[in-house]
Parts: C-alpha cells; structure tokens; sequence
C-alpha cells in the first residue's frame, strides 16, 4: 500500500485546532446571509483570493472578520459539525478543540451561545461519527489580562465542558508573563495549561511558556530550535509541540516545506505532533498537513507511526482512553505489514 493510504487511513488524534478557523468560506457566506450580515467579499472565490498572507497579523484579521457572521447557537453547530464531518473523512477519532470566547464575546454574543452550540455538535460527533472530543479555551493574547479574567469567570457555570486553558492571537509583544496570574487562577479552577508559544516569537516566550505560565503541552513552538538549553528543558520536562506544517508555511514562518523544523525537531529527541491550525485558511485538513509535510521531508512510514502514536500519548484523554486509541493504530498498523 502507498504511504499515502497509509497516511490517509491510519486512526488520528488532532490537538491544535481553532474552530473558528475551520469556518470554510461557503459555509460562511451561507451563515452570513441567513443572519443577515455583509461580508466585505461579493464571491466565495473573491474571499479565497484574500487569503494570501505575509504573516500571523495578517490572517488573523480576516479571521476575526470571518468570525463576525456567528450569531446564534446554530452557527456554532454548524460550524462545529462542518469540522466534524471533515475529521470522519481524515480517520481523526479524538480532537482537542479550541475555541477563543473573546472573539465572539466582545460582539455582544454569549458564552453560553457560543458553548452550547459547539457542546451540541461534540454530542452529536459521538453519536453519528463515534468521534471523541474535548475543550480548550483560549484567551486573546493581545487583550488585557483583565479581560482574559472575565472569560474565566463567564467559563465557570459551564467548567464540566472545558479541559483546557489556551492563548494565542498576536503573539509579538503579547509574551505569556503579561497573563501569569489569569493562568494561576485557571489552574486552580482545574483547566490543564497550554499556549502558543514560539510560533512568531523567538525563545523566551517558550521559556516564559514552560516557566510561568507552568504548560503541559507548547502550540507550535517551532522556535526552540533556536536555543539547545531550551530544547533540553522541554524534553526533560516531557512537553509535546503541537506543530501545524501548513499554516508554518502559508504564515510565512517557513519559506517551504523542505525547510520545515519538523524532522530536525524530532531527531532532537522532541515530541511532536501534526496538527491543521486554521484548516480553512491553510489549505488543509490534518491528512493534507501529513501529506504535504511526509513528501517534503521525505518522512518514513515509522515516522508517521511515531508522529500519530505522539497525538494520543500527550493527548489530556483519560488514560484507558489512550490505551484505546493506540492499539487502534498499532491493529492499523499490523494490518498492513
Ligand atoms: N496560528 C495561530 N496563531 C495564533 N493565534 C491563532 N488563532 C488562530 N490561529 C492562530
Ligand atoms: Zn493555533
């Protein structure tokens, strides 16, 4: 079988995923018009076109204006079912969601409409897909620790649907300090700590990542590679990156995939996963993240293994969960030697 079958089929896990970044372009000229909202693009194909970036700020502009058409529970469902959908066709059966409250939140929606149509979706994924998913709220770092502390509050009445704490928007200038304290206060409300760290920034936001805001996982942190000490320190605090290959390259943070960190990482002896990021904006869906990254790098069969078996392993599923899913993809695997 080729190694792209291989690739196509074997059983995934996805761990960096926003949801407002999966929102393709006519499902979201279909939620504009019903809601009645104008988008500044008179065609899917004039969006699509827009979709062309020099780096991180650049598309997170149009993303946030492509997530201004979500108005009601039902825009949150669909949009989270659309991902769902495309997670069935990748073989993806765990997702770690995330989604950025504030974005929605500061245009007068609810939390409360924002969660119940993603929870919804998460409920029915199980039932019709048989699919596997849980939460990770992301605070928008390039708002104020004070604003990231209302969020927590408003997240509190719905705490037993969410795992996780995440950051991420501009990260220049925005470094994970500027939220220590928003951080202490999620954690001792039981949210698992993460960030993006590294992605656009250099080094010292992962250290600040790892040393103050305490993360058990780092969102992209391609950077370390620009310092050894930092490269041993996540390894022997065992932290997984969550490394999304096209959004790397559509942001402009690789020049091509070729030269993509990805390999150099994991000779280093650092766990690393694959992940789509903003899979409507990229180019791709977690299989076409594997594909393009296996052909650019060349990447063997036992290093997808690696890489996918790494998905679950730093994955927060329960324990017995985990055990699961990776003999689900050793059975995969054993079945086609
Ligand atoms: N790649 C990314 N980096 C930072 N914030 C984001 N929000 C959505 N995608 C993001
Ligand atoms: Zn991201």
């Amino acid at each position: 079988m080729t190694i792209e079958k291989f690739i196509k089929e074997i059983p995934k896990a996805e761990l960096h995923l926003h949801i407002e970044g999966s929102f393709q372009p006519e499902l979201m000229f279909e939620i504009a018009k019903r809601n009645n909202i104008k988008i500044p693009y008179s065609s899917v194909e004039e969006l699509k076109k827009a979709y062309k970036f020099s780096c991180l700020q650049d598309f997170l502009d149009i993303y946030y204006t492509g997530a201004g058409v979500l108005i009601t529970e039902l825009d949150f469902y669909d949009l989270t079912m659309a991902y769902f959908k495309a997670c069935k066709e990748d073989h993806v059966i765990f997702t770690e969601i995330m989604f950025d409250p504030q974005t929605h939140t500061k245009r007068g929606i609810s939390f409360e409409t924002v969660i119940n149509g993603i929870q919804k979706a998460r409920e029915d994924a199980k039932e019709k897909y048989g699919i596997d998913s849980l939460l990770i709220m992301s605070y928008l770092r390039h708002l104020s620790e004070e604003d990231a502390f209302e969020t927590l509050q408003e997240s509190l009445p719905f705490k037993h649907l969410i795992k996780s704490v995440g950051l991420d928007s501009s990260e220049k200038g925005n470094p994970p300090s500027k939220f220590k304290n928003v951080y202490e206060a999620s954690v001792k409300e039981g949210y698992v700590p993460v960030a993006h760290a590294g992605e656009e920034g250099n080094a010292d936001y992962i250290w600040e990542a790892i040393d103050i805001l305490k993360v058990k996982r780092i969102d992209h942190g391609n950077n370390c590679l620009q310092d050894e000490d930092l490269v041993k320190e996540i390894n022997a605090r065992n932290l997984a990156l969550t490394v999304c290959p096209l959004s790397n390259l559509e942001l402009r943070n690789v020049d091509i995939l070729s030269n993509h960190p990805l390999k150099k990482l994991m000779n280093k002896g650092v766990k690393v996963t694959v992940n789509s990021d903003d899979p409507a904006y990229f180019g791709g869906y977690i299989n076409e993240n594997f594909l393009q990254i296996q052909k650019a790098l060349n990447l063997t069969k036992e290093d997808i293994v690696e890489l996918v078996k790494n998905s679950f392993q730093y994955s927060f599923a329960e324990d017995d969960k985990k055990a699961e899913y990776l003999k689900k993809v050793d059975d995969f695997v054993l079945s086609f030697e």
